[in-house]
């Protein structure tokens, strides 16, 4: 039987995913809703802008869904999020919303657990009525390099239960084995790809486990053997085992634990939102990008993009990460009052001659 919101003395679990700018936290709740069981849940994603690109991504994908847009998480909407998670409850009690029986946040690519963990321990309402479940963080192998220059990529692992490994499908040689050492260093909540994940059996028993999965050297392996086969676990010196990604390897040598890498402040990271009032011109647009990202180089670290398109009523979700350019998405017919807009995150600590603006995507 399902439980809701109101039977009494069931409290809503709430997960938080994580991960760094692009690593695929969309990608990933987009497969997980689709899991047998998953209906009744409710998505809150922050995001940082305020042209809500992904709000028009997940009511593509998911009608329940709420943004909480304009800052991030850890910094400016942890109000947004008490008032949010109130209004939620208050208004299925009314039944102006369906029943819901599990909340998923999908923190802003710069954010991590923290706040939100903060907010549900010392809000009275809300300690009553939900309970936070624990944390999955993603990590995108084929550009963890990169991205563990920020700290905001190891304050999400320091605070993960779970760490799924995306972007395995792109990754060369051993390159997840080299990130899940890495990630060991900063975490001993088990790895595992994204794939890895979604074989379990019950991968809902395994949102619900999350704060309970032993840790590696506690002697109790039952997770790992169970419902979470294949997961990479890690020895004390930090080294990868036992893992499906690089069978063949499994009887590397220790290398050395590694230390924080140094890294760069939240500050460091520039947030550049370019907002499109008409539609573009296709040729003209992808000449402009062409330009734009041969002037950014190395600079940019994410873009994703809502654009429409002259003679062509559909609305378009473009994504790239570092030097990925993925296509672009048909999400659905347009609407007049859909925004249109490309969000551009940048590293704060390479100095720029010029910043892109919107009317270069409109000439030649
Ligand atoms: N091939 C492949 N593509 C992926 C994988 N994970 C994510 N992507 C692609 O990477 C792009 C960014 O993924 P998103 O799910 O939007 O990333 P996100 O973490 O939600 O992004 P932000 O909200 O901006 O931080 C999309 O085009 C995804 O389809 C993966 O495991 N394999």
């Amino acid at each position: 039987m399902t439980t809701t919101a109101f039977d009494s003395d069931n409290r809503v679990a709430i997960t938080a995913v994580t991960g760094f700018l692009g690593s695929g936290k969309t990608r990933y709740i987009n497969q997980l809703l689709q899991q047998p069981g998953m209906a009744n849940t409710v998505v809150i994603v922050n995001e940082i802008g305020q042209l809500g690109i992904d709000q028009a991504n997940w009511s593509f994908v998911q009608p329940s869904t709420i943004l909480l847009e304009g800052g991030c998480l850890c910094c400016q909407m942890q109000g947004s999020m008490s008032a949010t998670l109130q209004r939620l409850f208050t208004d299925a009690l009314a039944r102006t919303i369906p029943r819901f029986n599990r909340i998923i946040v999908e923190t802003s690519g710069l954010a991590d657990a923290s706040a939100l963990r903060f907010t549900l321990h010392s809000d009275f309402f809300l300690k009553e009525r939900f309970y936070y479940n624990g944390c999955i963080c993603i990590v995108d192998v084929v550009n963890a390099d990169k991205q563990s220059a920020y700290i905001e990529w190891s304050r999400q692992l320091v605070q993960a239960d779970l760490v799924l490994l995306s972007g395995t499908d792109c990754a060369a040689g051993d390159q997840a084995l080299g990130v899940a050492q890495h990630v060991s260093t900063l975490t001993d909540a088990p790895a595992m790809s994204i794939p890895q994940f979604f074989a379990n059996e019950n991968t809902l028993d395994v949102l619900s486990k999350l704060q309970i999965s032993p840790r590696p050297g506690t002697g109790f392996s039952h997770f790992m053997t169970g419902p979470l086969a294949g997961a990479i676990v890690t020895n004390r010196r930090g080294l990868a085992q036992e893992q499906d990604l690089a069978p063949n390897r499994a009887h590397q040598p220790p290398k050395p634990q590694s230390s924080l890498r140094p890294v760069q402040t939240h500050s460091a990271i520039k947030i550049v939102t370019l907002a499109f009032t008409q539609p573009l011109r296709r040729s003209v647009f992808n000449q402009a990008l062409e330009v734009m990202l041969a002037g950014l180089g190395t600079t940019l670290i994410r873009a994703k993009a809502l654009l429409r398109f002259v003679d062509d009523p559909g609305l378009y979700l473009f994504n790239i990460v570092h030097a990925q350019r993925y296509p672009a998405q048909r999400l659905r017919a347009a609407q007049e009052q859909d925004p249109t807009a490309m969000v551009l995150f940048l590293d704060g600590a390479t100095q720029l001659a010029r910043l892109p603006q919107a009317e270069d995507f409109y000439r030649l």
